[in-house]
């Protein structure tokens, strides 16, 4: 098995060295506790070490599809051992990445993250911007991917639209229908780089990814095998590789991802650009006085609905990233504007 053709880099052979006992594997499935690793000596089931097991604290520290890991064989033949994670590059999440680690690791080590939104019903900018949000926060390249341009008759206008939420993103425009946008997409594979859509349920990932494939993508995908009972199941290879080169992740958790964390600073760079020329340094860009921002909506610089979407998101991203008794306290502080408020005013209601 030729790992380069599964993404590996002169940079993971570097820091692998380190470990000559071990041998290198990239995560292709995760089934719960289980792995399905390709080394290069083919394909291993693989779980983690016991001490792997008793050191790692959050679930993030535990090996998810895309990640490069070191292995051992065990006597029993296509198993293994995993005894570590090398460095990630990148880490598409969900949830909070906090220390209660309720954080999960979607994929590993993507290069280009594919945000897929269709050019008719779906298309709506301040969902890009959410999952922007997410893509920048990962580390990967976000790429924004029109599908479905065959039922669009104003692209111009909704390309207008988009860049001004899509600074610095290339966008690429697709119909798979119409076999166009796949040259353009193939190019972010190049060197046998990493990529993964991510977009609402319907918008045409699957058939970008099929597409991508070639004609046999729907075996490579969806195995159905009879077993011995007679019913059928399924199987869903996570980590694909591409006939022309590159690498197409597609976990369950994919296309399950919400809109939770994510480096706002990155996507609403101009709000927080204008924000640092705020009065004050606490300014919440209401009502008050010398606010660049309100100041900036109101010479049409920065629209409210941007505005309204870059709080929405500050508001959630809040939340899911404290545990349950700051949120209590968090709530305290808004009714009452702070703990030692509430004390004065139960003192207050006392007497
Ligand atoms: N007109 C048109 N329809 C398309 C195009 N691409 C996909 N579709 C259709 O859109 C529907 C949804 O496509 P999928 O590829 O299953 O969408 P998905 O994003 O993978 O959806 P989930 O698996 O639910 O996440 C299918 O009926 C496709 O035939 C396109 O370029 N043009
Ligand atoms: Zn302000």
């Amino acid at each position: 098995m030729n790992l380069t053709e599964y993404g590996l880099t002169n940079h993971i052979i570097q820091t692998a060295a380190e470990f000559p006992n071990e041998q290198l594997a990239r995560v292709t499935e995760q089934h719960r506790d289980l792995y399905q690793v390709i080394a290069e000596t083919g394909i291993l089931q693989a779980q983690v070490s016991g001490k792997f097991q008793h050191t790692a604290l959050m679930t993030t520290d535990f090996p998810a599809v895309g990640d490069w890991v070191m292995v051992t064989p065990t006597a029993e033949n296509g198993q293994a051992i995993i005894h570590r994670i090398l460095p990630r590059t990148s880490a598409l999440m969900r949830g909070a990445a906090g220390s209660d680690g309720a954080g999960q690791i979607i994929a590993a080590n993507l290069d280009t993250v594919f945000i897929c939104m269709s050019l008719n019903a779906d298309f709506n900018v301040r969902r890009v911007e959410r999952y922007l949000t997410i893509a920048w926060e990962s580390g990967a390249m976000p790429v924004i991917v029109l599908t479905k341009a065959d039922l669009c008759e104003d692209l111009p206008q909704k390309l207008a639209e988009l860049s001004e939420v899509a600074i610095g993103v290339d966008v690429v425009t697709c119909s798979a229908k119409q076999n166009e946008g796949y040259e353009q997409l193939r190019q972010y594979t190049d060197n046998n780089q990493t990529v993964a859509f991510v977009g609402s349920s319907g918008v045409g990932k699957s058939t970008l990814i099929n597409g991508l494939m070639g004609q046999d993508v729907f075996a490579t995908k969806e195995i159905r095998e009879d077993d011995d009972k007679g019913r059928h199941t399924t199987t869903f290879r996570q980590l694909l590789k591409l006939p022309t080169g590159g690498i197409v992740i597609d976990t369950p958790g994919m296309r399950e991802l919400r809109i939770q964390t994510g480096d706002l600073a990155k996507t609403f760079e101009d709000i927080e650009q204008l924000a640092a020329q705020c009065k004050f340094k606490d300014c919440q860009h209401q009502t008050e006085p010398g606010c660049a921002v309100q100041q900036a909506i109101t010479a049409g610089e920065l629209s409210a609905e941007r505005f309204e979407s870059y709080q929405k998101l500050q508001r959630e991203m809040a939340y899911s990233s404290l545990n349950s008794r700051e949120l209590e306290n968090e709530k305290i502080k808004r009714m009452f504007g702070s703990k030692n408020e509430m004390k004065q005013m139960l003192k207050h209601l006392k007497k």
